[in-house]
């Protein structure tokens, strides 16, 4: 069986969580507080500065020359969504965030995938920040009830075609690693893709409940 077949039964469970998470309810109805959904950005912006700097590095780790571009033209995409971001939704908002403490996990698990471990783990590890953005943009789509949805933009993003190849293309890499990797690497990069899909979970969670620093 493939790799990521066995890696998306994991985190069946997450996933269905996400999608019921009041964030992703919000979002489709085009009901989300301003507020939450820019506090979202500004997180989104500082994971996305370090998320493109990790795909970045796992580029240089990669031996094919495909997936060394493959992962070069991501982190490139992801410099000019963050770019993007900042444009058009924070023009009027442009003082200096720090990262939220969900958002500095996930971005230092990532980190650490890339500097103390396999760039097979590195690898599984980003997996989540494209599939699962790929599959909730795709559910939003789907069963978006209004036309005049403030975060229409947002959800074209992710449930356009564009984002599916790279997607496609994240999915097919991972397969070809794993196959050439032990059953003890692949059980590590099925852990490394499920606790990055629970970051994702708590990602959103941590933006719809605006979380900053208790200390
Ligand atoms: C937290 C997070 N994960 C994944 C993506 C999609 O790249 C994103 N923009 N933000």
């Amino acid at each position: 069986m493939k790799w990521s077949v066995e890696a998306w039964r994991r985190i069946e469970g997450i996933y269905t969580q996400i999608l019921e998470h009041p964030f992703i309810n919000d979002l489709m109805s085009g009901e989300l507080e301003r507020e939450k959904f820019n506090f979202y950005l500004q997180q989104d912006s500082l994971y996305l500065a370090e998320f493109g700097k990790v795909l970045a590095g796992i580029a240089g780790k990669l031996e094919d020359s495909e997936h060394r571009k493959a992962f070069l033209d991501f982190a490139s995409d992801t410099v000019s969504v963050e770019q993007a971001v900042h444009q058009f939704y924070l023009s009027d908002q442009k003082k200096k965030t720090t990262a939220s403490p969900s958002c500095l996990l996930y971005t230092s698990f990532i980190h650490k995938q890339l500097a103390a471990a396999s760039v097979l783990e590195a690898a599984a590890a980003v997996l989540p920040c494209f599939w699962i953005y790929k599959k909730v943009g795709d559910y939003i789509l789907a069963n978006q009830s209004k036309e005049d949805n403030p975060y229409q933009n947002w959800i074209d993003t992710y449930g356009g075609e564009e984002f599916a190849q790279a997607v496609e293309k994240a999915i097919s890499i991972c397969d070809k690693l794993a196959v050439q990797a032990s059953i003890e690497k692949r059980k590590k990069m099925w852990d490394a893709f499920v606790k990055a899909s629970k970051m994702e979970w708590i990602f959103w969670d941590s933006a719809y409940k605006k979380e900053g620093w208790p200390v």
